[in-house]
């Protein structure tokens, strides 16, 4: 590339620069961090730490830079996720498509965090991780299981996903990109 063309790039860069800041919720041993993990370096490691409190990491992809605020899952950080949910551009939900037994947990975990009024309107997006294993959910099972169909009063999306193979992961970043525009 030429010193004209890189210097153009520059110039761009600078004019549709665009920020956004998204909130990983979900149950522990989700994979929220592995997600992070995944769409930062696209690495994975099944030997994870479970996240204590929260954790902040920075992402830049393309031109748009996002703030990505990872919550802890046990229950004793689930009432902080309120808090790191306000004003973000779109709140990430990660559930363990294969942990068949936690999916009413995470399903009630869910609701009961839409209910809050100051999260009214932000945009959803569902992702049901592990994929790899095959005691995994379909995608319409987990729909139906998590009551997405119910939720009228936000834009809701959901995918099926691998942080362990990088599965959707490149659907995952698209959709984050799209919705940056709304970043406040
Ligand atoms: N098989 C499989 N395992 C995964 C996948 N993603 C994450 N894991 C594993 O799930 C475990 C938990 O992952 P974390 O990313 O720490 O989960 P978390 O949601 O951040 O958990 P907390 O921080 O406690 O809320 C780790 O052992 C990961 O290796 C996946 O796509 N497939
Ligand atoms: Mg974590």
């Amino acid at each position: 590339m030429g010193l004209w063309d890189s210097f153009l790039n520059w110039l761009r860069s600078l004019f549709f620069k665009q920020e956004m800041e998204l909130s990983l919720v979900g149950l522990q041993n989700a994979g929220k961090t592995s997600l992070v993990n995944s769409i930062a370096t696209g690495g994975y490691s099944e030997d994870m730490i479970p996240t204590v409190g929260f954790n902040m990491r920075k992402v830049t992809k393309g031109n748009v830079t996002i703030k990505l605020w990872d919550l802890g899952g046990q229950r004793r950080f689930r009432t902080m996720w309120e808090r790191y949910c306000r004003g973000v551009s779109a709140i990430v939900y990660v559930v363990d498509a294969a942990d068949r037994d936690s999916v009413p947990i995470s399903r009630s975990e869910l609701h009961e965090l839409l209910t809050k009024p100051s999260l009214g309107g932000i945009p959803l997006l569902v992702l049901g991780n592990k994929i790899d294993k095959s005691e995994a959910l379909s995608k319409q099972a987990l729909v139906d299981q998590l009551g997405l169909e119910s939720m009228k009063e936000r834009e809701v999306c959901c995918y099926m996903i691998s942080c362990k193979d990088s599965v959707n992961i490149d659907v995952v970043i698209d959709w984050l990109i799209k919705h940056s525009r709304t970043a406040k």
